[in-house]
């Protein structure tokens, strides 16, 4: 293996650890390339590895090993501590400590910490600290790296782990690999894979126990379910750790259950041979305990004051409510808690626009609270009743991984809470939000049971009314029914009766295609078609099942991209691995970021790319994106949250909706016909729903009411707690 040392003149490539840059030596400049972490323009670096002769690229060194090399000179030594690794230290600084600690100054800080730092002048406490923990980390995530790079952990990974475990991290992995899986940085199979090279035993309880869990978590976060029935854990992780790698029956029955029984003190809870994870235990647990005792409280108001009210707005506002709208409100002014559901047009919105006003009068000075699951609906919500509302997350000042501002000992100051969107709350969500409301509040939950469930575990909204928690379904459809047809159709959907069509209406479309790569050739064109009929990019969700394939999202929205927002010479692209963000890009948030309060699903326009200062007061760059006329920065690494929005899978429309709606309809994509996902769509149509595909997919989807069932216990401990 050869060695050289040099600096680097020029980045050429980088993706993730991966880099291709030149390397000037004292006799060349060569170009070096392999997995390099962290490293910047101008920095000196030795690599050790070999030349290759590219067929395409010519000679290259291929880097095995590499790491920084200390600085040697006082002037090597002012420009690393002055470099953007240490924190807290300018040129003045380092220029300071270097006269006062000599050429040994980096050892002696890595040695003493930052006591050896405090009589050097111009520094404090505080600073001091600061630096010292930067060589420190420095120092450490150098040696780390290299020490793991060997078994196949990148330095991504391995700085993740050096941030929870310190100085324990290399220790800490060699040990248990697994602790990757832990901190939701690869799955199993390549933990599995990782452990095997350190030389893990396959019969070690850490393989054991990780597996149990990625099947556990696997079963509740892709699938739904709050627990799993314990023989089909058992069967499930048997056959995954017999299989990978290491051939049959390495682990017997009684190893998987031993691993089971040690996990039940720490991370999962068995109830009746059901399987859960300890927290959503307690959150279906608790939310069970408190929603049963909402149910029972009961207040009692002058009906007769609230007859004369329902009467005086009716006269107002030149509407009369039909027995269902009205049982409603008297329903929730008699009980503490009542569901509001039905499907689109139902009159919901107008049964909380009553609710409201008439509250106010019966209840001047109370607190009136409106709230949704996520941005999207939250703003929808605001819209249509000309009230304030926010996230539910906002609400109760949630933040990831902390205690939410509002919980049981801290209830949240409001006499009247509507929350919409009910059936996109999941089991976590929701027990957060009912343990912050106080005994007093009343709580009305809206939504409409027939969409999709929530993304993530527990089907509260179903489960609540199955276990008979008051329920008023409105059934008249006002809106559009005899104007339009997406209502009518929508409504058709979900009781399984196929799509009608009246040419004479222009706000149901459905184009015959057969064709997949037809399919989203014209979804495209009929995109772009509206636009240039004045509709603006945010007034079309076009929306599909299923990310890949070839009507799926990934595709679509390249597709869409290309004739909607071609590149040209003055339009700014950040590129970032093999994705590139280009100005005027429709996007999509990930994830729920509570910093920049910026939920999963909402959409917004990358408006530009600028500079800004970080916390450490350094230029970094960023990307500007506008939600909604807020303007949100994001960093080279925060795009990670983003992805292209011109299309959409419709779970991530969930909440919202648009002018205009296009999905196609393909039996390539035969897994995801299912009617929920049909209705969903559709019910995200305000003027025009344009389907493109065969009938015969569509009525596959609308024949599929094979809702798949959710394991839940919720209803059951709710019934159990009543009676
Ligand atoms: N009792 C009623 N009499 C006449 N019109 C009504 C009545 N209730 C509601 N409407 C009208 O029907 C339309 C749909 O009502 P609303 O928006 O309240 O339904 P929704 O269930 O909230 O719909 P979506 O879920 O699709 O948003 C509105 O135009 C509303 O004014």
């Amino acid at each position: 293996m050869m060695e050289l040392t040099g600096s680097i003149t020029s980045i050429l490539y980088r993706k993730d650890d991966f880099l291709i840059a030149v390397l000037r030596t004292q006799k060349e400049d060569i170009k070096i390339k392999g997995n390099i972490h962290g490293i910047e323009k101008k920095e000196a670096l030795t690599v050790y590895g070999s030349f290759e002769t590219h067929q395409k690229y010519g000679r290259q060194f291929t880097v095995e090993y590499w790491e920084r090399p200390l600085p040697q000179t006082k002037n090597q030594l002012i420009t690393f501590l002055a470099s953007p690794l240490i924190k807290g230290c300018g040129k003045k600084q380092a220029q300071e400590i270097v006269s006062g600690l000599g050429k040994h100054a980096l050892s002696t800080i890595f040695k003493q910490g930052s006591s050896c730092l405090l009589n050097i002048k111009g520094i404090g406490k505080k600073r001091a600290a600061k630096i010292a923990d930067s060589v420190r980390s420095t120092l450490e995530v150098q040696e780390i790296v290299s020490q793991l790079l060997e078994y196949g952990i990148t330095a991504n990974m391995a700085l993740r782990v050096y941030k929870e475990y310190g100085s324990d991290a290399v220790k800490t992995l060699k040990e248990n690999p697994y602790v990757l899986t832990e901190l939701n940085l690869i799955g199993f199979s390549k933990a599995d894979d990782i452990a095997k090279r350190i030389g893990i035993m396959p019969t070690s309880g850490y393989r054991i126990e990780a597996c149990l869990k990625y099947i556990l978590h696997k079963s509740c976060f892709q699938a739904g379910h709050m627990y799993m029935a314990e023989d089909q854990l058992l069967d499930e992780t048997a056959q995954v750790l017999n299989h990978h790698a290491y051939g049959e029956d390495i682990i017997s029955a009684k190893e998987l259950k031993n691993g089971i029984m040690n996990m039940e003190e720490k991370s999962i809870v068995i109830e009746n041979d059901c399987v859960y994870p300890s927290f959503l235990y307690h959150h279906e647990q608790n939310l069970a305990h408190q929603l049963s005792r909402m149910k029972r409280s009961r207040d009692s108001i002058a009906m007769s004051s609230l007859e004369r009210q329902i009467d005086k707005y009716q006269k107002k506002h030149g509407i009369i409510l039909v027995t269902e709208q009205r049982e409603a409100i008297r329903e929730l002014l008699d009980k503490q808690l009542l569901i509001l559901t039905g499907g689109p047009g139902t009159g919901k919105t107008t049964v909380i626009r009553t609710m409201i006003a008439i509250y106010k009068q019966l209840f001047s000075g109370h607190t009136i609270r409106l709230v949704a699951p996520t941005g999207k609906a939250s703003r929808k919500l605001a819209e249509m009743t000309g009230k304030e509302a926010s996230t539910i997350h906002r609400l109760i000042g949630y933040q990831q991984g902390e205690m939410p501002e509002y919980h049981q000992d801290h209830k949240l100051p409001c006499d009247l809470l509507i929350i919409d969107e009910m059936s996109m709350v999941d089991v976590r969500l929701a027990n957060n939000l009912i343990q912050a409301i106080h005994k007093n509040t009343k709580v009305l939950f809206v939504g409409d049971i027939d969409q999709l469930p929530s993304v993530g575990p527990g089907n509260v909204l179903r489960d609540m009314i199955q276990a008979g928690v008051p329920t008023i379904e409105l059934t008249e459809v006002f809106r559009q029914a005899r104007e339009s047809q997406i209502i009518k159709n929508a409504h058709r959907v979900n009781q399984g009766q196929s799509i009608v069509f009246d040419k004479e209406k222009d706000d149901f479309y459905f184009l015959m295609q057969q064709d997949p790569k037809k399919i989203a050739a014209l979804l495209v064109r009929s995109a772009s078609r509206f636009l240039e009929l004045g509709y603006d990019l945010s007034d079309i969700l076009v929306l599909s099942p299923m990310k890949k394939g070839p009507v799926g999202t990934e595709i679509l929205n390249e597709m869409l991209r290309e004739k909607l927002n071609p590149i040209d010479e003055v339009k700014q692209e950040w590129k970032i691995g093999k994705r590139f963000f280009r100005l005027g890009d429709k996007v999509i948030q990930l994830q729920n970021n509570y910093e920049k309060q910026i939920f999963n699903g909402d959409t917004g326009v990358i408006t530009g790319f600028t500079q800004a200062t970080d916390d450490d007061g350094n230029a970094i760059d960023v990307m500007k994106v506008d939600y909604f006329g807020k303007e949100i920065s994001y960093t080279k690494t925060e795009t990670k949250e983003l992805n292209l929005g011109y299309a959409i899978t419709i779970h991530k429309a969930q909440g919202g909706e648009a002018p205009i709606v296009l999905i196609p309809a393909t039996a390539s994509h035969y897994m995801m016909l299912a009617r929920n996902l049909i209705y969903t769509a559709m019910t995200r149509a305000k003027e025009k729903m344009v389907v493109i595909g065969t009938e015969e997919a569509l009525n596959i989807a609308i024949a599929n009411n094979q809702i798949a069932k959710r394991n839940s216990k919720l209803a059951e401990r709710l019934t159990k707690n009543t009676n």
